[in-house]
């Protein structure tokens, strides 16, 4: 499997696995409850004036520490579920090299759409996210031109999901490469996409 420092282009720096500091993916973790269980709350009203007390004295306590992106820990973490940040579904990946991965997750409550389904919107970022993975490992950085995805069928949330992505093939700076999207036999989406490699100095 290849390690976050054999992406190319991008300096190593900027992504970090546990280096012994702060526990970030406890914070992480707590804070993706926080969004499955007010998502689905229906609190009476001392409980959410109490919440929102205590989510405003959190705000508080981190906002001092704000850095610039090039210092972020969110999104860096490649070694936690959804990079440590919490927009990403928490992927998990069992399989990872420079043409294919295979990653699973399960999807809260703070994914739903409706009827128990994903909101359509997860699913673009849950594909743009592992063939964004897959298309940087041991390459040069690309970025998305294009991302096509179809939905099959609904994708359940709190529900066992398989994410694989495939590179297709390579001309130039053009990456080519498809992903699908299972719950059991049932394939939820897929979808292709192309990245391209960046000049020097495109951001
Ligand atoms: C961000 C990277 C992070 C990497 C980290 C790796 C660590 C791994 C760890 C953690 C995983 C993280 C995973 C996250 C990944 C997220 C990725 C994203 O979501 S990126 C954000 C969304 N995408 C944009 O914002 C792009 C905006 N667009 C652009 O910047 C440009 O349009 C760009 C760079 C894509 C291309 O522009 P030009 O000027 O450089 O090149 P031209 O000449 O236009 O295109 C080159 C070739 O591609 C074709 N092409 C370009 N766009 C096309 C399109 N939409 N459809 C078809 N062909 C297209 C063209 O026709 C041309 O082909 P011909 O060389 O002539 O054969």
């Amino acid at each position: 499997m290849s390690e976050p420092g054999n992406i190319g282009g991008f300096r190593p720096r900027r992504y970090r696995t546990d280096g012994g500091g702060p526990d970030f993916g406890r914070m992480i973790e707590a804070l993706r409850r926080i969004q499955d269980g007010i998502t689905a709350a229906d609190a009476p009203e001392g409980v959410v004036t109490e919440v929102a007390d205590m989510l405003e004295k959190v705000a508080a306590a981190v906002e001092p520490y704000e850095v610039d992106e090039e210092g972020m820990i969110a999104g860096r973490r490649v070694d936690l579920p959804g990079r440590g940040q919490a927009l990403i579904p928490p992927l998990e990946y069992d399989e990872w090299d420079e043409d294919h991965v295979v990653a699973r997750c399960s999807m809260g409550r703070f994914y739903l759409g409706a009827n128990g389904a994903a909101h359509g919107g997860v699913i673009p970022l849950v594909f743009d996210e592992v063939l964004g993975r897959l298309a940087n490992t041991g390459r040069p950085v690309s970025r998305t031109a294009y991302l096509h995805v179809n939905f099959r069928a609904i994708t359940p949330i709190d529900a066992p999901l398989r994410v694989t992505g495939t590179v297709v093939r390579i001309e130039g700076r053009k990456r080519f490469l498809t992903a699908a999207l299972h719950h059991g036999d049932t394939l939820c989406a897929d979808g292709d996409a192309l990245f391209v490699a960046l000049n020097p100095g495109q951001p």
